[in-house]
């Protein structure tokens, strides 16, 4: 656990960076610092691995001052990934990423071995591990940054917006990544970032900064939507607040209809039923969208029938925010529930999901 005793960082000059910030940071957790420009988020940070000392109060690793641990031994057990990866560039990726094993005097073959397996949980091809920082995309130089922080297995991670050099889709990509080694490896992470969206995804906590450095609030990314502690966060939130806390609320409880599907093989048979709307479902049980029984040729072959779009949900899986899109991309404003493998489990009418949504928003008002 790293605890923040009454921190705070004057520098010469006299700006306060940071100002008597206290908080602690769970063991096996991302906690998150986020805020606008200037908030005193990588002071904070910097304050962990002594790139920064102090100039009142204490930062403490599982209980110990860390400014009675020397750098470098202290810097042992710490990762740290920075914006622009910040990689060696006249270092080829293998190196690059066993740089601290063999600071550490492990021996050259076992130092590319262990870069060869990183590289390879990080998501990047082996072949790349030859080439020179200069020869990757942005996103592959990101990769290789977590990489070489993770190489000594260090038990705390300290990135330093390291996503936000790269475009939407790829940093998405990153985003998703961290989060997958995050449920292998359970490091402690302390992530800094000035984007909501991108603390709200990988916090387990998240602290907003105001600038001077003071904590405005520090609470799960759910609790933060549903109680912003006052108009800076409530507004550095921005829009949204409502739907983006659906991201949090799980689906596996809602009721679901199986007598609103219909197999392809037996659509005429459908004609007689007295509901509006119909989920059509092929011979392997997958959705092919919204048939209106009413429509159905009262001769012919409903085959020609031509189902309208539908939107699918995994129930257990998704949060109650998919289902409302589903609802929303379907005529019928139902949603079609499937299994893992995609096949059909069921559908959650408008009501119910109505009835989820007052649940959900009345349980946020608290
Ligand atoms: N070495 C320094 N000397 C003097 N002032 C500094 C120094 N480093 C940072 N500051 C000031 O301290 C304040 C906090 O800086 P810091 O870099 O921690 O903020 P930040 O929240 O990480 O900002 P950004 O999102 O823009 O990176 C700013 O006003 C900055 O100008």
């Amino acid at each position: 656990m790293i605890t923040f005793d009454g921190v705070t960082k004057r520098y010469a000059g006299g700006t306060v960076a940071v100002d008597d910030l206290g908080l602690e940071v769970p063991t096996g957790e991302i906690t998150v610092f986020v805020g606008p420009s200037g908030c005193g988020k990588t002071t904070s940070l910097r304050m962990i691995n002594r790139m920064v000392d102090p100039t009142g109060g204490r930062v403490l690793l599982d209980g110990v001052d860390v400014t009675t641990i020397d750098p470098p031994t202290l810097r042992r057990g710490i990762g740290y990934v920075i914006q622009q990866a910040g990689l060696f560039p006249h270092r080829k990726v293998v190196d690059n990423v066993a740089t601290v094993p063999r600071l550490l005097g492990w021996e050259r073959r076992r130092a590319r071995a262990r870069a060869m397996e990183l590289l390879e949980r990080v998501g990047l091809d082996a072949a790349l591990a030859d080439r020179y920082p200069f020869q990757l995309s942005g996103g592959q130089q990101q990769r290789v940054g977590v990489a070489r922080a993770l190489a000594a297995d260090p038990p705390v991670l300290l990135m330093d917006e390291p996503f936000s050099a790269v475009d939407p889709v790829v940093r998405a990509s990153l985003q998703d990544e961290l989060l997958r080694l995050q449920a292998e490896l359970r490091k402690t992470i302390v992530f800094v970032t000035h984007d909501i969206d991108e603390a709200i995804k990988l916090g387990d906590r998240v602290a907003v900064l105001r600038v001077g450095g003071r904590l405005a609030q520090l609470d799960a990314p759910a609790r933060l939507l549903a109680e912003p502690a006052d108009d800076f966060v409530r507004e550095f939130l921005g829009r949204d607040r409502g739907i983006r806390l659906l991201s949090f609320v799980p689906s596996g409880d809602l009721p679901l209809r199986t007598d609103l599907t219909v197999p392809v093989s037996t659509t005429a048979s459908a004609r007689g039923t007295a509901e509006p709307w119909l989920a059509l479902v092929d011979d392997g049980g997958r959705p092919l969208g919204w048939i209106a029984p009413r429509s159905l040729p009262d001769s012919g072959t409903p085959a020609d029938v031509r189902p309208e779009p539908y939107g699918t949900f995994v129930r257990g899986r998704d949060p109650l925010r998919s289902v409302l899109d589903a609802a929303l991309l379907s005529p019928s404003g139902h949603a079609i529930a499937v299994d893992e493998s995609g096949r059909v489990e069921g559908v959650v009418t408008r009501e119910a999901l109505d009835a989820a949504l007052a649940r959900a928003t009345g349980d946020a008002r608290g």
